[in-house]
């Protein structure tokens, strides 16, 4: 019997689970999960220090002249004092020198005979950075589970961490059945076509942060499937796409049933993408797409990038929708739960005028897909849609304005 999408959800979320962990340099770590929470060894700023060109100053020597006889620079270990009626120039990062109460910038004062005459008025703390203030010494800075994104990296080399621990990128294999298919690299006959479900897979494996191999292509027969098969079971997960339906020549799931495999669904109420199963083989997930190139890309996006994320230790690994509206109408069937491509400019979500299981452009030219729900036989422009990536960035065709008012 065929599920609901919450309950294959609810199977996967059950069933993938992050595997291994490992230490990597801080160079390497991009789009690892860490594996533990990191705590703050250092303050940032790791002292108090001036975030102007300018002058140290005591408060009370407002509009006063006042003798500079010093200069502090970004990285000097400076033992001077401050004392009334004096200031000292100090640099942009410059430690703050003892006694000194603000700084103020080179702009604001006048330059006279034996130093600076100060302006009045003259802010105690004014232009300090002060030690901690952006990170203190102790403080939990990233939490396991997070993804390390180019600005975590930052966080990291505040504190000199060269080496940090995640959990093994999932490990990826890919695979399609049918006779009818070639790899990219070979010639096709005029009964043949290219098999571009894998390497949409492996593009998106790859892109979701996985190791992937490429196992290729499987004949329509047990025996080839099997080979392919033994080929891919030392992955976290075996993604496959092709013979999941009734036909004389649908093997894969007899296929895999030789190896001991445990089906957890193998039907979801879902349009395109029904036949889609999901199972293991001892430690290693198995998901089996249908072969209809939209079909299996689709259904990738939200079982096989939910698997992976829930793989691959991120805590937020549940798939999160954007609200906006549709720019456009768009008459479905109803019946089952309907996936349907489409762009979003960042503004409203515009549905691909014509899509069916078996084409390859419609997702191709879409950058995210809305799922309609099963009693619902139109989409109205202007109704309310919640949008899922398949991109990592949200682009526009057209340039924007980028600011709020
Ligand atoms: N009597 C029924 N027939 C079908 C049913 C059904 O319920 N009853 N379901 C239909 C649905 S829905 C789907 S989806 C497909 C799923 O079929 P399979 O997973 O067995 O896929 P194939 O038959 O192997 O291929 C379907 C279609 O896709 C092309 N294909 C397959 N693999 C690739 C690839 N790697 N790259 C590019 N194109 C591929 C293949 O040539 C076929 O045209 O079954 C329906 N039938
Ligand atoms: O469900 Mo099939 O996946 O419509 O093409």
């Amino acid at each position: 019997m065929a599920i609901t999408i919450e309950e294959a959800l609810e199977f996967i979320y059950k069933n993938a689970n992050p595997r291994s962990l490992k230490i990597v340099p801080l160079e390497e770590a991009l789009g690892y999960v860490l594996a533990g929470d990191i705590a703050a060894s250092h303050n940032l700023p790791p002292y108090d220090n001036s975030a102007m060109d300018g002058y140290a100053v005591k408060v009370e020597d407002a509009l006063r002249d006042v003798k500079v006889e010093h200069t502090i620079f970004a990285g000097d270990d400076s033992k001077e004092e401050l004392s009334g009626g004096f200031a000292i120039k100090i640099m942009t990062g410059a430690k703050i020198p003892h006694g000194c109460e603000a700084i103020v910038p080179i702009e604001d004062v006048t330059i006279t005979n034996s130093g600076v005459k100060l302006p009045k008025d003259i802010k105690p703390s004014r232009h300090i950075r002060l030690c901690g203030e952006d990170i203190k010494c102790g403080t939990t800075i990233l939490n396991r589970g997070e993804r390390l994104h180019a600005h975590h990296i930052t966080l990291l080399a505040s504190q000199g961490i060269s080496h940090v621990k995640v959990y093994k990128k999932p490990r990826v294999a890919i695979f399609a059945s049918g006779n009818e298919l070639k790899m990219h690299f070979e010639s096709v006959e005029a009964h043949q076509l290219y098999n571009t479900n894998s390497p949409t897979f492996l593009a998106r494996a790859l892109e979701l942060g996985c190791e992937v191999d490429f196992i290729g292509t499987a004949c329509d027969s047990l025996e080839d499937i099997h080979e392919h098969i033994k080929s891919a079971l030392e992955s976290d997960l075996v993604i496959t796409s092709g013979g999941v339906s009734v036909g004389d020549a649908d093997f894969t799931k007899e296929a895999f049933g030789k190896f001991g495999y445990e089906i957890f669904f193998d039907k979801v109420e879902i349009k395109p993408g029904k036949p889609t199963t999901f199972g293991r083989i001892k430690d290693t997930l198995v998901l089996n797409l249908p072969g209809n190139p939209l079909a299996a890309a689709l259904n990738f996006e939200l079982f096989a990038q939910s698997i992976i994320l829930a793989l691959s230790g991120d805590a937020a690994k549940y798939i999160a929708p954007i609200e906006t509206t549709a720019a456009a109408e768009c008459i479905i069937r109803g019946g089952r739960r309907t996936l349907i491509p489409g762009y979003f400019d960042g503004a409203e979500f515009t549905p691909y005028d014509k899509f069916s299981p078996g084409m390859i452009t419609p997702l191709s030219l879409s950058n995210a897909y809305i799922i309609a729900d099963e009693k619902c036989e139109v989409i109205k422009k202007e109704s309310r849609v919640k949008v899922i990536s398949t991109r990592f960035s949200f682009n526009s065709k057209e340039q924007k304005s980028l600011s709020c008012s």
